[in-house]
């Protein structure tokens, strides 16, 4: 079904017959594979546009897609044109060694997987987001940008459309700098100014300015390279005050980065069995704090099991089963997650490096793409742990607190040298996730990882 951009001059576009019986010209890129690439690739998309308003005008609805076969394969990425019916359109394929479609400001493809929500003028390219993304990376499209007020500032919330999981995945933004590509982009030749603003995109000047810049910082991009302090999967523990400091600059570029999954019993009705309502809230503070960073936001409820299988899970754990063991009685993985999504946000807002807030090993793993293929280009310079404010309360007023008085300590708690008497719901929660998932909860080897951070 597919062809590459050369085969163009024999390609047509057949859109559907419409309805009043007549046949929509069916030569409308024939000329392109005259032109040289840069100009062959404007006419081409001025062409494609052509025939998009033509499909529009008679069947009012069509869709770009990848091919899925092609999906792997790092070049070239296949595109195709479908109508209604893909019976009655040939494909329609772009190369990604050209710029065919990286120079291209009123055009914008889409390979969602036949999805283009919304508007059918919508498209996103690939190359045009820095080409920055492993080529096994699903494709995002920032929707629309919102301001939120936030207590001492505000914050925009971006919401993303992925290929990925068709879900709705969002990226908190601290800091007017961090722009989002795909939102940026203009989407077709008619899209007017209040339109671009209704979708929070920037217009006029700025637009202008801040278009320059994104495309600055695409060409900028590092390669990731995996240092000496590099423990193999892109993560760095410090492991001395003053390499801490010899890495401030970079720090400093790195902004504080928060990856986390939808919990809706822990974030919403404040549930204490798990500890996520608390990160999520102790990432905006720390972002806050620091006036610049990103919280994505993805909706993988339940480790992605989603939440009706959680709320199973959670009675398997109230009959004494752990959070692993009720995830594989009930034929799950322990965490069904992946972060191709996230990584893929992260590229589309130009954060390269980061210090991620985490304690999950294979999070940071997954995000540095290790394992990937070389193309990876995110950097976590180091975790910044995220321990529950209670175990950092280990004065008397917070284990009293905590505990009511009790005077037995935990072996976990003893372990981890916290003055604490009991286990909550939430401990033992993270105590399966420091012995059964990796994580790292250990307080003296996080302590050294970032000094400061943890401190509050
Ligand atoms: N299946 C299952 N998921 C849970 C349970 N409790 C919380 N979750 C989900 O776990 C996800 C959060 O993952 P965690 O393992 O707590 O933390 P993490 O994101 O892996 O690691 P950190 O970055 O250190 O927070 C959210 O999607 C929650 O909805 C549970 O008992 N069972």
């Amino acid at each position: 079904m597919s062809s590459r951009l050369a085969d163009l001059e024999s390609a047509t576009v057949v859109p559907s017959t419409p309805a009043d019986g007549t046949t929509a010209d069916p030569t409308l890129l024939k000329d392109a594979t005259a032109l040289p690439t840069k100009e062959k690739s404007n006419h081409f998309n001025a062409s494609l546009d052509q025939a998009l308003h033509l499909l529009e005008q008679q069947q009012g609805q069509h869709q770009f897609f990848n091919d899925a076969s092609m999906e792997k394969s790092p070049t070239p990425i296949n595109w195709s044109l479908t109508g209604e019916s893909t019976d009655q359109l040939p494909p329609l394929s772009l190369s990604k060694d050209t710029d065919a479609y990286s120079v291209s400001d009123d055009l914008i493809l889409d390979n969602g997987a036949g999805v283009v929500p919304d508007s059918p003028r919508t498209c996103v390219s690939r190359a045009s987001m820095g080409a920055t993304l492993d080529s096994e990376d699903p494709q995002v499209v920032c929707q629309v940008r919102a301001r939120i007020p936030y207590p001492g500032g505000h914050f925009y919330l971006h919401l993303y459309h992925t290929a990925e999981d068709n879900k709705e995945h969002l990226a908190i933004v601290f800091g007017d700098d961090i722009r989002s590509a795909s939102l940026e982009r203009i989407q077709g030749t008619c899209e007017t100014e209040m339109q671009r603003r209704i979708r929070g995109a920037s217009t006029g000047e700025r637009q202008k300015l801040i278009m320059r810049e994104i495309s600055q910082r695409n060409q900028a991009q590092p390669r990731h390279e995996v240092s000496q302090e590099d423990h193999g999967h892109g993560m760095v523990v410090e492991d001395s005050a003053d390499r801490f400091y010899s890495r401030r600059i970079s720090l400093i570029d790195a902004p504080l980065v928060r990856i986390h999954s939808e919990c809706f019993t822990g974030e919403t009705v404040s549930s204490v069995r798990c500890d996520c309502g608390y990160q999520l809230a102790e990432a905006m503070r720390l972002i806050q704090r620091e006036g610049r960073g990103v919280i994505v936001y993805l909706r993988q409820e339940g480790r992605g099991i989603g939440l009706l299988e959680k709320l199973k899970a959670y009675n398997l754990q109230d009959m004494g089963h752990d959070t692993v063991d009720a995830n594989l009685l009930l034929n799950h993985p322990a965490d069904a997650r992946t972060y191709g999504s996230a990584r893929a946000i992260l590229v589309d807002l130009g954060v390269s490096k980061m210090r991620l807030l985490t304690n999950n090993a294979d999070k940071i793993r997954q995000i540095c793409g290790a394992g990937a293929g070389s193309s990876s280009r995110l950097e976590v310079v180091c975790h910044v742990p995220m321990f529950p404010r209670w175990w950092l309360e280990t004065g008397e007023e917070g284990a009293q607190a905590e505990t009511g008085g009790s005077e037995d300590l935990s072996s976990y708690a003893r372990h981890l040298g916290l003055k604490r008497n009991v286990m909550s719901e939430a401990d033992k929660y993270l105590r399966t996730k420091a012995e059964r998932m990796g994580h790292m909860l250990s307080m003296s080897e996080s302590s050294a990882c970032l000094p400061g951070i943890i401190n509050h």
